[in-house]
Formats: C-alpha cells, structure tokens, sequence
C-alpha cells in the first residue's frame, strides 16, 4: 500500500447504473435525467451490438451530453470506456463541451461491473480525472428471483452495488422474497423502491470519500443500517458474531445458486498497524485478486488513531487510500470494512483480518508472527479457479 495522499486531486465522480437486461436501467435514467442534480452529468450509455437503441430512448437534457460507447463492456471495456472517458475530459478542458461535474456509466444489461469498476480505477492517466463513486444495480421484482438463478453476471451486479432498485413491483408481499434474496446476497447495499419518489440525489449521490468537499458518509457507504437482511428465509446464510475483544464480523452466506459469492463486513475498534493493514490488503489482492470482487472502509490506524485512512478496491486493484482528518461525522471511531468475495472458504477473509489486527485467539498467529511467516495464514486455503 502506498502512503495514503493527504490531498486528493479534484476528480470526478463516476456512478455505473447496471441491472440485467430489461430490469429498468433506461427508464430510471429518464426518470431523472432532467433534474437539476443531474443538469451538469455527462452520461455514457453502453450498448450491445451493431444497432444500439438505448441512447435514442434517453431524453437529453437541455445540452445534456450523451457518449455512446458500443460494443460489450465485458469486451471491449477497457479500450472503449477508457476512450470514451478521456475524451470526455479532453473535450471539456478544450471548451468543446459544457462542464460536467459526475458522469454516469449506463452499462449493457449482460456487463460484469467488475471490469467496468477497474477500467475507471486502474487507469493512471484517467485516475487524475475521475474517481469511481459507486455501482447503482438495478433489479426487476418480476423476473429478478430467475435472473440470479441463471446468470453470474446478475449476481455479480447485485453483489457489488453499493445501492440497489427494486423495479416493477406487482404488490409489496409480492417483492418479499427478492427483497431476501437481494439483502442475502448484498446486506450492505441501500434497497430503494423504484416505483417510488426517487430523488436523483437519493440514486447517484453514493456517500463515498469527495476529496472536493473532504467528505465522507460512513454510513451511506458501508450501509450502516442495513447490514441485516429481512427475517424469515433460509438459504443458507451464516452469520458469525465474535464479541470477544471489541470486534465482530458478519459473513453472509448465499443460496445454494450464488454459495460462491460472498460478503464479510469486518468490525473493530482496535487499531491496526499501517504495516498490517497493508500486508493484509497485499495478501488479498496478490493472492486472492480475481476472487476479490470488491472490498471497501474506513480503518483506525495506530499511528494517530483520531485520523482514518479511507481504502477501497476492486479485484487486485487499490484506489490511493485517503487519510482524513478526523472521523466522519456520525461515524466511528472503529474499523468498517466490507469485503466481498467469491469462492473464498467461510471464514477465511474474517480469520486473516482478525490475525492482522491482533484479535486474540488460540491457535491464530498474530501480525507479528504473520509478518514473520505469510504462509501461516488461518482460515485454510482458498479454493482457486
Ligand atoms: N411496470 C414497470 N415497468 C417498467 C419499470 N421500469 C422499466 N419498465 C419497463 O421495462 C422495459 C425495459 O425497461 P428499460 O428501461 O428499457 O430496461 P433496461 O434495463 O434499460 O434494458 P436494457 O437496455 O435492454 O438492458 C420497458 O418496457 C419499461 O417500460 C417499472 O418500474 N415498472
């Protein structure tokens, strides 16, 4: 991990709507679009094949601008987004379009966000420009439960959101049982109805870190409030309390469709080492990169306890940690992460964070034997595709 930046340059926010084809992304859009929040976005839409429709179908607004980048994101994402960015931003600077201040990446409906996440952060050039703000994943109530059941990609897109939008919803009994699957699946992530007064702010505006405004919305972002899904289904989940020490960790488990993904959110107000938050991140991206969908939160660190580094990635990918000034307010002062990963063995993310924060067990080394020997790591080893 490198030395986390004290002042961040003013990027721009990126938002990336998804949800699997047909789940509403185009009609939430227009929803929206003209709303003063929105009045300064640029907005890329992504489409499928030769003939895309998707970008006649959204209503500009006023000069509004609308990129088009075709072709899959899955393929092409990291020439064509990256492309489609960059020029945005040289077109700017030049004059040749009006400011924008947030753009918003409307995805194909088959897109693995994850690539599309690293196609914004693992680019140097566009990392000067713009910073990932967050996933808005939407999710149709009518055909959402047989769309996790058949594609990975729909999955992936609920998993990593940092909101979620529940579309067409016949009655509220009616959505109980996606709403389950969908807090299962991603108990962090705000579930908002999309049949109701939606408020663009309230879509797009995702609590992460703004280096312009040195803000940050602790539980807009890690999902205080929402890290328990809705009672009454069991499909599988497990979650784990340890109380011993000041620590917990919460590991959701998924249904026997989605048992490879998984969500630990780790808790504790002990702080840790810059070392060992480092060699344990290290640990996860090296070792465990493509299985490391992705991972967020704000750390207590040793050194000045008072001022938290703020740490975020997507697979072997790690956006410039920001050390703030203080904790946000409302938030803290403990360590929050969340970690979501796939095909990784219960236990293993919440076990290796717990040796390299020094919670005390028998028969788990501790950082310090850790950082002696990284073999010796708990929770077993991971299965590997
Ligand atoms: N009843 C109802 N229909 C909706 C809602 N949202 C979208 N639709 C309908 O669902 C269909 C697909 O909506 P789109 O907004 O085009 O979906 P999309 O996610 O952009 O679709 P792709 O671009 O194909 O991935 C359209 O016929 C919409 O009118 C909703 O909240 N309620």
């Amino acid at each position: 991990m490198s030395q986390p930046s004290w002042t961040a340059p003013r990027q721009i926010p990126v938002c990336i709507l998804t949800g699997f084809l047909g789940a509403g992304k185009t009609t939430l859009l227009n929803r929206v679009i003209r709303t003063p929040f929105l009045s300064d976005a640029a907005v890329i839409i992504n489409e499928f094949g030769d003939v895309g429709i998707d970008h006649l179908l959204v209503e500009q607004s006023g000069d509004g601008i609308i990129e088009l980048s075709d072709g899959c994101l899955c393929c092409t994402v990291r020439g064509e987004l990256v492309d489609t960015l960059a020029d945005l931003m040289d077109r700017m600077q030049t004059g040749r379009v009006r400011p924008f201040s947030r753009v918003i990446v409307e995805t194909t409906g088959l897109a693995d966000p994850v690539p599309v996440m690293q196609a914004v952060m693992g680019n140097p050039a566009l990392a000067q420009s713009y910073r990932l703000e967050g996933i808005v994943t939407v999710v149709d109530a009518v055909n959402g439960m047989s769309t996790l059941d058949l594609h990975e990609e729909a999955r992936r897109q609920v998993a990593v959101a940092d909101r979620l939008v529940l579309t067409k919803m016949v009655s509220g009994d009616a959505s109980g049982e996606i709403r389950s699957r969908l807090r299962i699946f991603n108990p962090q992530a705000e579930l908002l109805d999309g049949d109701g007064d939606l408020a663009p702010g309230s879509l797009f505006d995702l609590g992460a870190y703004d280096p312009a405004r040195k803000s940050l919305d602790v539980a807009r972002w890690l999902g205080a409030g929402h890290g328990h899904h809705d009672g009454g289904h069991d499909h599988g989940h497990h979650q784990g309390h340890d109380h011993a020490g000041h620590s917990h960790q919460h590991a959701h488990e998924v249904n026997r469709h989605d048992a490879s993904i998984r969500s630990d959110s780790l808790v504790t107000s002990r702080p840790i080492s810059q070392m060992a938050l480092s060699m344990f991140l290290d640990l996860l991206r090296s070792a465990h990169g493509p299985n490391l969908l992705r991972m967020k939160g704000i750390v207590k660190l040793s050194d000045d306890p008072s001022r938290p580094v703020v740490v975020h990635c997507v697979q072997s990918l790690m956006a410039e940690p920001v050390r703030l000034a203080r904790w946000p307010d409302g938030a803290g002062p403990e360590t929050r992460l969340v970690v979501i990963t796939r095909d990784m063995p219960a236990g293993f993310v919440s076990e290796l964070f717990a040796a390299f924060s020094d919670e005390p067990d028998i028969g788990r080394p501790d950082s310090a034997a850790l950082m002696d020997n990284p073999l010796a790591i708990p929770g077993g080893s991971p299965r590997r595709r």
